[in-house]
């Protein structure tokens, strides 16, 4: 029996503008498992971001409760929700959001070190991972506007899985990224499943969902149906392939 790290009561989410309201998320039940690489997809403007940052505590609920294993987040302040989200969590995101007054890994230390003391040790883990993904020692120095997107992405991959989260929530982390970086990212973020760090990735790359062993789809605000295709080492590729082509054909992606 798998263990739930996170899951929704009846999770609503509503956005008012120009005095309209827009129900996005509607009465979600969703349990996600601790290890798994969940995948979320959709078609844009499903509210894949809306789930994603109401699941992380980045945004609150209108109607619903979130926990994250026993511990119901839902009432939580910002305080203490921002105290949750950096001991719990890691982001990913579409833009970079690298600050640029600060190096390569001084951004990636910058998360690290909010957490752990030991400066030897993050400094160490670091620059390891930065280098599984082709940032060389040549660019740890460097500021982000000296990178290319890729590497400056690559960076803010980094960055997220520093301070090695219970969970990392990615929003299209290889969006902006060429499919050479884009697979080496997603050969790291492979890895650390593997190594059973728990995942939730939302992306319309075909690609990356593969790297998933569940993939959920959310349509008018609800999930409306799931795909397991076990977890991803590399083998039978042509199977879990077709299988989440099918999954996605019958959802009418
Ligand atoms: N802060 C906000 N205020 C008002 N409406 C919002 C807000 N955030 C999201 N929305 C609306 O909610 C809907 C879902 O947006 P969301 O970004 O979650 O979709 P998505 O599935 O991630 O889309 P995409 O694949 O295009 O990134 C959209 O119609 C969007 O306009």
């Amino acid at each position: 029996m798998e263990n739930i790290i996170l899951r929704t009561k009846q999770l609503s989410k509503s956005f008012s503008s120009g005095g309209k309201q827009q129900h996005v998320l509607k009465n979600l039940n969703i349990e996600i498992y601790d290890g798994d690489f969940t995948i979320i997809m959709g078609a844009s403007g499903s509210g894949k971001t809306t789930l994603l940052y109401a699941l992380s505590g980045m945004d609150k609920p209108t109607l619903g409760e979130i926990y994250f294993g026993d511990e119901n987040i839902t009432g939580y302040g910002q305080d203490k929700l921002a105290l949750f989200r950096r001991k719990n969590c890691g982001f990913v995101f579409q833009q970079n959001y690298l600050l640029d007054s600060m190096s390569v890994l001084d951004n990636c230390l910058s998360a690290g070190l909010l957490i752990n003391k030991d400066r030897k040790s993050i400094v160490r883990y670091t620059k390891e991972l930065l280098a599984k993904v082709g940032l060389t020692e040549v660019d740890w120095n460097k500021f982000p506007t000296q990178l290319s997107g890729g590497e400056a992405q690559r960076c803010a991959v980094i960055r997220g899985i520093v301070n090695q989260p219970k969970i990392l929530f990615a929003d299209e982390p290889t969006g902006a990224l060429n499919s050479v970086s884009g697979n080496s990212v997603m050969n790291l973020l492979t890895e650390l499943n593997q190594k059973k760090q728990s995942i939730i990735m939302v992306t319309h790359d075909i690609k990356s969902a593969r790297r998933g062993n569940r993939i959920l789809y959310l349509r008018d605000g609800a999930i409306c149906g799931e795909c397991n295709l076990g977890k991803y080492d590399g083998t039978k590729n042509t199977e879990r392939n077709e299988k989440l082509d099918s999954f996605l054909k019958e959802m009418g992606w």
